[in-house]
């Protein structure tokens, strides 16, 4: 216990894992926590008089039970046994030879194919935050500084799986960015520029990090010391495949804030069960061509020329379906590339895996020949810029087995030939059993005894097994090793000269097959630059032709990007709402033109489930796929590049919500006020809708008024229920009314979801109601009262009862049964409109007012 105590010690903040025998045991609390966690039972060991809880697996069971730990955010210490504990009379010396924390691993098992497995530090500097990436599975390595709103951006889009911060700022950390990520506290010292320059200059062997192009990155080059002092805490030392370290280059991508990437659905959903765009576009076939994918939605580009560039090769691809069937054919029989290479540098890659490997690499072949034969020159360039590592594939064929095994242990790694000394022991090894057939024919018949057998055990090795009625014919110099109860065993000088000869070469194979495989190891080193390009050049290649392979199966087109700041699309779609409607239903495709010279804002009105919203979103979304190199699901798109795209969405109602939702609704919305370009995009739904209709109406308006007036005259669409917004066109000139299209039936609302010009007459919250069950007669006398008010639209006070009247109705649905409600809907319905005075109404309205403030408060 002793020793346990002084390796707990060391690493305080880990579960450690103590290996004794063949288990690994915990104790304490980690015991109680792995014990939780693994669903292993506990158990109690007294300790000197004191009880220690006890919780251990075989150790053979790591990968099962490692992977769990990790994932439930624990840091896991491994101690193992350093040395053989049949080699010693003392306590077997034991030290920690791996930390695993759910940012720093490379077990399969640990890591999601399709998902980077990021590790991130972020330093809080005087008025500027520096933010490092690292996949250790990958090698990515990522540095960027700057606001505490664009670090909440990169860690939105990089999803980190833990966060390094120093102990100081632990608080703020988690008043800024919530306490949802795995984190881990550093000591303040390691957060030292001199210390991080240091590290990363002589983990690149470089003298300064000028060659990067970050050296003017203070923050960011102190955040990525951390990791490097991270890595060598958690006793990772090989990192050649950890080559480069690159700046988020924010400029180059277009600017989404957290609120756009979670609105817009991109990858991540509120609800678990919800489709993302990513679920939609995803036709990557590589691991690596996967996380790239998501790196590509994360940062859609601006440079028309890259755009284009991607486009191109997919419309290629699109157009030659031979060929994209064939690289799609060899791209599928590919490894992950990218993690194979690392294990390499780590020296975690196991026997098959490097066979894998070398497969791998093999299919890159055909894909290079295809890509420089195409007709299109940016393929072409990609099939140069592709290592077809001839040399690297013929020496792992020379070298291993190709049924290598992942266990070295195993035998049959290195391949027959390779070695003349290793065929030698093997030949000896497998001509045992002929050697021991001729000895026993041999004894049998010097003996004449019938009934020998030779064999072995690990207790006693080999012998010579004689039965009870054949013993008095033993010759003199055999041995007596073991006696049965029917046969006796003995061991003869050849047995035992042999015996020598065979267990040292079984022995020999192993520790030779190890030297040749290790030695295969680094000679490979060097290939781990071109495995790397080969591995980024595949997932570029993977993401287009999965871009064409969507294209052909969606009917998008390929839209045209242009200089021009007009946003022109055609019977464009919303991508994940077309492939989710009901059987027999089409998605009803729109226009949507922005500029900013005629038609600047969009103020869309129409009822409620009309398809403001999906319009909305799609617009966004046909802009992020066309800027990531995607085809797009509409007729034709004109899209004059887009830097920055804001989506605020009103909060849903301020009663279930609370005030403050609004204010952090207004404070989110006057970011984008302060950010805008103009090539920005800003989508506005419903904002205002959080407040009571007075001042919904006022801020709407205001918000709309500043983005027509202010210089930048950014694009935007407004989605609102406020038809009164609809008389702001008159006076300001850039602002278009449209409504999406309903049809009124006699008693029900046909959605047409038809976007056209024009604005909305009716509010239509009603109509709602009536969806949500409200019998059909309080549904027409609310709609009497409504026409009533339409007409005296002087009270602000009767609009807003009447909208509280409506949100009781609508929250009625779930109580109908509610005595007050009852009371409600009979004062609505014993109101005669038609014989009412304005004066009259709004006292009626009071009365209603009264008994809704009577039933909230009842309800609160
Ligand atoms: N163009 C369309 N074609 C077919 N179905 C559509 C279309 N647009 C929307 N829908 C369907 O209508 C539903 C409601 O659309 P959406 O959420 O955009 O309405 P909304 O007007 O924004 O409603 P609310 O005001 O309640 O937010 C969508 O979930 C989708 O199923």
């Amino acid at each position: 216990m002793q020793q346990y105590n002084a390796i707990k010690s060391k690493h305080p903040d880990a579960l450690l894992l103590f290996r004794v025998g063949d288990f690994y045991e915990t104790f304490g609390e980690d015991a109680v926590k792995a014990a939780k966690i693994l669903g292993i039972i506990l158990t109690h060991r007294n300790n000197g008089g004191d009880k220690t809880e006890l919780a251990g697996f075989p150790h053979h069971s790591l990968n099962t039970y490692l992977p769990k730990l990790v994932k439930a955010g624990q840091r896991v210490a491994i101690c193992d046994q350093l040395e053989d504990p049949k080699m010693t009379k003392s306590i077997v010396k034991r030290g920690v030879t791996e930390l695993v924390t759910p940012g720093v691993a490379l077990n399969d098992d640990i890591l999601s194919s399709k998902s980077n497995n990021f590790l991130c530090a972020l330093h809080f500097g005087r008025n500027k935050l520096g933010i490092s990436f690292l996949d250790i599975s990958t090698g990515e390595f990522y540095t960027a500084e700057g606001s505490m709103e664009q670090m909440d951006k990169l860690l939105q889009n990089f999803s980190p799986n833990e966060i390094l911060v120093s102990k100081s700022h632990r608080k703020e950390f988690t008043e800024l960015f919530g306490t949802h990520f795995h984190s881990f506290y550093l000591e303040d010292w390691i957060f030292q520029e001199d210390y991080a320059l240091e590290s990363l200059t002589n983990h690149f062997k470089t003298k300064t990090l000028k060659g990067f192009g970050i050296e003017h990155l203070n923050h960011g080059i102190i955040a990525s010391g951390a990791i490097m002092h991270y890595l060598s805490e958690t006793q990772h030392s090989r990192l050649q495949h950890i080559n480069k370290i690159q700046r988020i280059a924010e400029e180059e991508y277009v600017w989404m804030d957290r609120f756009t990437i979670r609105n817009l659905e991109l990858y991540h959903s509120t609800n678990l069960n919800a489709v993302t765009l990513l679920n939609i576009i995803d036709r990557t076939l590589s691991p690596m061509g996967g996380r790239l994918l998501k790196r590509w939605l994360a940062l859609p580009l601006k440079n028309i020329e890259k755009i284009q560039q991607r486009h191109q090769i997919v419309s290629h691809l699109k157009t030659e379906e031979g060929q994209l069937e064939k690289i799609q054919h060899w791209i599928k029989q590919m490894g992950d590339l990218e993690r194979l290479i690392s294990k390499l540098a780590t020296g975690k890659i196991n026997p098959k895996e490097v066979v894998q490997l070398k497969n791998s690499l093999e299919a890159v072949v055909p894909i290079k020949q295809l890509a420089e034969t195409s007709s299109n020159t940016s393929l072409q360039n990609m099939g140069e810029q592709l290592d077809d590592c001839e040399t690297l594939r013929s020496k792992i064929k020379e070298v291993l087995n190709e049924e290598a095994p992942i266990n070295i242990a195993k035998g049959n790694t290195i391949a027959q030939g390779y070695s003349e000394e290793l065929d030698e022991l093997r030949n000896l090894a497998f001509s045992s059993k002929d050697y021991l057939d001729k000895m026993l024919e041999r004894e049998t018949e010097a003996t004449g005894i019938s009934s020998l057998k030779i064999a072995s055990n690990n207790v006693f090795g080999y012998y010579i097994e004689v039965r009870n009625t054949h013993k008095d014919k033993v010759p003199e110099g055999w041995v007596r090793k073991q006696t049965l109860v029917n046969a006796e065993r003995y061991i003869t000088e050849e047995l035992k000269e042999y015996e020598a000869k065979i267990l040292g070469a079984e022995e020999r194979i192993y520790s030779l097959e190890q030297q040749l495989f290790e030695q295969l190891l680094m000679w490979m080193q060097e290939y781990i630059s071109p495995v790397q390009q080969n591995a980024q050049l595949i997932a570029q290649l993977d993401c287009l032709c999965g871009f064409a392979q969507l294209a052909k199966e969606n009917n998008y087109v390929e839209p045209e990007i242009n200089e021009s700041t007009e946003l022109n699309i055609k019977d464009g779609r919303h991508p994940v709402i077309e492939k989710q409607l009901p059987l027999g239903e089409s998605y009803v495709a729109n226009d949507v033109l922005l500029n900013r010279d005629e038609q600047q804002i969009i103020m869309i009105t129409g009822p409620n489930m009309s398809g403001k919203s999906a319009i909305l979103r799609q617009t966004a979304l046909i802009v992020l796929l066309a800027q990531m190199g995607s085809f797009v699901p509409a007729s034709e798109a004109h899209i004059g590049i887009v830097d920055k795209i804001f989506t605020r969405v009103g909060a849903s109602d301020n009663i279930s919500m609370g005030e403050s939702t609004f204010m952090v609704e207004m404070n989110e919305t006057a970011s984008i006020l302060n950010n805008l370009s103009e090539r920005s995009l800003v989508l506005l739904d419903e904002i205002g809708r959080g407040t009571s209709t007075y001042d919904g109406i006022s801020i709407a308006w205001a918000i709309s008024e500043y983005l027509h007036e202010h210089p930048s005259r950014a694009k935007t669409l407004f989605a609102t229920h406020y038809h009164e917004l609809n008389e702001m066109t008159n006076t300001f000139t850039r602002i278009k009314n449209y409504n999406v299209s309903v049809k009124e039936l006699k008693d029900n609302v046909l959605f047409l979801r038809k976007l056209v010009p024009g604005g909305s007459e009716h509010s239509f919250g009603i109509h709602v109601a009536k969806m949500a069950g409200m019998p059909q007669q309080v549904v027409q006398k609310a709609n009497k009262i409504l026409k009533k008010l339409e007409k005296s639209h002087s009270s602000e006070e009767m609009t807003d009862t009447l909208q509280a009247a409506q949100n009781e109705m609508q929250l009625s649905f779930f109580n109908l049964d509610d005595p007050l409600l009852e009371e409600i809907k009979e004062e609505i319905l014993h109101l005669d409109i038609d014989t009412l005075t304005p004066v009259e109404a709004l006292m009626k309205l009071n009365e209603i007012k009264r008994l809704l403030t009577k039933k909230k408060k009842a309800s609160s």
